[in-house]
């Protein structure tokens, strides 16, 4: 066992690390929710919160991608119709960027729009510190590339997303994002790290799940993690590793849909 692991088996979360936000539930109409089970109503909320409280007037904000983020869409493009906002959104995905025209919203580029006043988007896992696990979706390359060009990147996700350490409540691996030609060496470099990797294959199509960027992704579990900057060095160490899914101290703050409507927030610990 590597010095990122954690034999004990750890608490999922503490829900006291969690402070309550007063989303104004009269706003979200029982024709929007209706349809959604409990999650993809956690989700709505979640999305719907932040969107409220982080997207302003003149602002390019980053669409990241995923299931949560589809609400976060409507509700933005709800908010530039009712309100005339001028926001330029900048995708992190192929989803995002059908998201963006899809809802008529203005389409952005990095090269044109160097720095984003917000980013908002989802994660597979979410730890007490506000570390993250993404790439469930297998955008995690462009996802960083936004999120750290960012003022702010907030996360929004549902109840099952909250753990105290990451690793402990997703289970499929931390996704890493890797050059095709090399993903075998990969795998037996991230074996003798104590890791077990597995190639994602792709589900309506024979073969590997090939990113937006062409690349592959390895899906590499390491148990529950103390401590996931010390793992990542090493795993960014690897050549032919382009990314991992690790967002350590990147989220300000991250919006949770709760099992019974209500929505709570995690804000990020002092930082050096
Ligand atoms: O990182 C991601 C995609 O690469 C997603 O944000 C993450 O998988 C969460 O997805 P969802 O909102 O569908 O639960």
């Amino acid at each position: 066992m590597r010095g990122y692991a954690c034999r004990r088996s750890p608490r999922k979360f503490s829900l006291k690390l969690f402070s309550v936000v007063d989303v104004k539930m009269a706003e979200i109409s029982q024709e929007v929710l209706q349809g959604l089970d409990t999650v993809a109503q956690a989700k709505l909320r979640a999305a719907y919160a932040a969107v409220d409280n982080h997207v302003k007037d003149g602002q390019v904000v980053g669409i990241g991608s995923g299931s949560t983020v589809v609400f976060a869409v409507q509700r933005l493009a709800q908010r530039v119709r009712d309100e005339n906002l001028r926001v330029i959104c900048i995708p992190t995905s192929f989803q995002a960027r059908q998201l963006i025209l899809e809802n008529k919203l203005v389409l952005g580029d990095l090269n044109a729009n160097p720095v984003l006043d917000v980013a908002i988007d989802g994660a597979d896992e979410v730890s007490a510190q506000l570390d993250c696990i993404k790439g469930g979706g297998g955008c995690l390359l462009q996802e960083k590339i936004v999120a750290s060009n960012a003022d702010q990147l907030i996360i929004i996700a549902d109840y099952s997303k909250i753990a105290d350490y990451l690793g402990s409540v997703w289970k499929k691996g931390v996704p890493l994002e890797v050059i095709a030609d090399c993903y075998v060496p990969i795998m037996r470099k991230l074996e003798k790290m104590g890791g077990k990797p597995v190639l994602r294959m792709a589900k309506a199509k024979a073969g590997p799940c090939v990113t937006d960027n062409g690349n592959f992704i390895v899906d590499c579990d390491f148990g529950v993690m103390q401590e996931p900057a010390k793992l990542e060095q090493q795993l960014l160490s690897i050549p032919g590793l382009v990314e991992t899914g690790f967002f350590l101290q990147m989220a300000v703050k991250a919006y949770f849909g709760m099992q019974d409507g209500s929505v709570k927030t995690l804000d990020a610990p002092a930082r050096q």
